[in-house]
């Protein structure tokens, strides 16, 4: 499998795309003829330009509204085309996409195309070029690749060739098996896109909305499977209008184009009837089996206020580091580090961010291969020197410049705890108050990184991606999207703020950069844990009163239920399974919060009570409201 991306998918101008497209590892590019033209340089320059980055030509496009027209325009459309094909002989590549005819005027017939493809095929023939025909989803006569494929064969010319676009396939719900039967050798490149499903205009959802494969709900893995199952192995092409990656920073999102390819090779490859695509074997997502510590750096003239907040909440300080500044904080299955290091990693992200919940840690089935996946898929790997016999935990750098730890319970990895730390036996001033493991671990993330990290996450780890939703923030709108294995051991929740005025967007301001927001620890009886929690001297977030008559007209609630939960502070919700009770603590610092939930066999996250939760938060954090903008 060859990777190669069209530049219409990058932002910025033609010398920065390919420079964004080179550096993210693509072998190739497909120039968009729009991104030619507005560049005031030769085609034999951007030849040049493009291989200097060491990157082939796969595709010159698009070339529009040729077959099946009428006379005297048949004979332009071809004077058209030879013009096209000087250029593409300057450029240095042989392959032109030919997109079925939208113009009114054309006319329809199979074998009235198939004809012009064949005369066009000689005339590419003569220059030692080839001419790929693809099914637009919104073409006037031809909206199929079925419709093309029999095009194309009827032309029975060496020349032309068909070029499949998963997009337009699946975007009409066409049957792949459709393509298994298609000769390798008449495919001349793939194009691929994912989308979110929406339900609008074909033409206006594919020239807006398409992402990279596996940032959107189309089966692209199923539809690249049946490509591979004919034998294919050449050039795999992204081809990705979208208004947010126009506007969006070229090398990530370039990266993030080539790490989806790389996922997707590999998945397909796992297929035996797929065999035939070469691509370099990896290990298989790592299994997530629990959530080993979340670890917070704070100052350490600071960190008497988090540890107050922990304690209330009935952790106990149970370990400290041998050789650094670091306190474990336990409750059930939950460890909570305190690393006070001025130096090191903790010390340089405190000095960026301040207080804040920088690295998290993940029990795997397997670490070593857990990070030997993740740098396959271009993860940045993080390592500082350990003292002598201490373990050197693996990590990769994660959300916010943050880092995700791989721990497993094989090797020596496991017995961190007993190597590193000491136990310090201190006894609590506080009680325990029921929190088992965390829940979930909340990251709020600028909009335009979302689709970033629900790649990065689901790529590397054995997880799937819920759809988006929309959290009501009384100052704009959050968009919020769940990455969570079947067993729920693995829950990470991504707000992205598009504005500085939501609680999310504040947080993202004023703690400069992407981060943890939140961490919802898990209880069996959330009544029982408010109890322990109030004799602890945690004061909850104060729900607004009217919050509490509507909950109990909108699920029909025993008068006592809701009694109580007005009494807790607690909010509810309820699925077609189960029930969530959450209860949460103000805020720490610029934003963090602490959850707590109790969920019965739901499966969501309260985004419903997410609006109420806001409003109170900022009622809290800043009495007089947030700084207009
Ligand atoms: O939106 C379009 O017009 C367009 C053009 C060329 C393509 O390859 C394509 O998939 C769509
Ligand atoms: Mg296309």
């Amino acid at each position: 499998m060859k990777t190669s991306i069209a530049t219409v998918s990058i932002s910025g101008e033609l010398p920065d795309k390919l420079a964004a497209i080179a550096a993210a590892g693509f072998d190739g590019v497909e120039i968009f003829e729009n991104d030619f033209l507005a560049f005031d340089g030769s085609p034999a320059d951007v030849g040049r330009m493009v291989r200097d980055h060491g990157l082939e030509i796969t595709l010159f496009q698009p070339f529009r509204d040729f077959e099946g027209m009428p006379e005297p325009h048949r004979g332009r459309t071809f004077d058209r085309a030879e013009r096209k094909f000087d250029v593409m002989q300057q450029l240095g590549t042989d392959l032109v996409l030919v997109c079925s005819n939208v113009s009114p005027i054309s006319l329809g017939g199979i074998d009235r195309a198939a004809a012009d493809f064949y005369e066009l095929g000689e005339r590419a023939a003569k220059r030692g070029l080839r001419v790929g025909y693809e099914a637009l989803a919104w073409g006037r006569h031809i909206w199929d690749h079925r419709d093309a494929w029999e095009i194309v064969r009827r032309a029975g010319h060496d020349n032309i060739g068909l070029i499949l676009d998963s997009f337009h396939t699946l975007s009409r719900k066409i049957d792949i098996n459709s393509i298994r039967s298609i000769p390798k050798e008449k495919i001349f490149i793939v194009q691929l896109a994912d989308a979110p499903l929406i339900d609008m205009d074909l033409l206006y959802w594919s020239r807006h909305f398409r992402n990279m494969p596996g940032e959107g709900d189309l089966p692209v893995t199923e539809f690249t499977r049946a490509i591979a199952e004919t034998g294919y192995d050449g050039y795999f092409s992204l081809e990705i209008f979208n208004d947010q990656f126009r506007g969006g920073a070229a090398k990530p999102i370039a990266a993030d184009g080539h790490r989806s390819l790389i996922y997707l090779g590999d998945q397909v490859r796992r297929h035996p009837d797929a065999r035939s695509l070469t691509v370099t074997p990896m290990p298989e997502r790592a299994v997530v089996k629990g959530i080993s510590f979340v670890e917070f750096t704070v100052a350490e003239d600071e960190a008497a206020e988090l540890v107050t907040i922990l304690r209330t909440l009935g952790f106990r300080k149970t370990d400290t580091h041998r050789s650094k500044k670091v306190d474990v904080y336990r409750q059930g299955d939950i460890r909570i580090l305190v690393n006070m290091e001025e130096g090191g990693f903790a010390g340089a992200s405190y000095a960026v961010h301040g207080s804040s919940a920088y690295a998290i840690g993940l029990v795997v089935d397997d670490a070593t291969r857990a990070v030997e996946r993740a740098l396959a898929l271009n993860a940045e790997p993080f390592s500082q020197p350990v003292a002598a016999g201490e373990v050197e935990v693996p990590a990769i750098r994660g959300v916010g410049g943050g880092l995700v730890y791989l721990l497993d319970e094989e090797s020596d990895l496991g017995r961190i705890w007993d190597i590193d730390f000491e136990p310090c036996g201190e006894e609590g001033e506080t009680a325990p108050a029921g929190l088992r493991f965390v829940d979930h671990i909340a990251q709020t993330v600028g909009y335009e990184e979302m689709l970033t990290w629900v790649l990065f996450y689901t790529s590397i780890f054995e997880a799937a991606k819920t759809p988006v939703v929309d959290i009501i923030d009384p100052a704009g709108v959050v968009r919020s999207q769940v990455v969570q294995n079947a067993s729920g051991s693995l829950r990470i929740t991504l707000n992205g703020a598009e504005n500085r005025r939501t609680l999310a967007g504040h947080f993202i301001a004023e703690t400069f950069g992407s981060g943890v927001q939140h961490l919802a620890f898990h209880t069996d009886d959330i009544f029982a844990t408010a109890t322990a929690l109030r004799k602890n001297g945690f004061r909850p977030l104060s729900i607004s009163p009217n919050y509490y008559d509507d909950v109990e007209a909108r699920f029909g609630l025993e008068p006592e239920l809701t009694e109580k939960l007005r009494a807790e502070n607690i909010l509810y919700d309820r699925d077609e399974r189960g029930e969530y009770f959450q209860l949460y603590s103000p805020t720490y610092g610029e934003g963090f919060f602490f959850e707590i939930v109790e969920r019965r066999d739901y499966a969501g996250y309260g985004a419903v009570n997410a609006i109420f939760r806001i409003a109170a938060l900022k009622r809290q954090l800043r009495p007089e409201g947030l700084p207009k903008l």
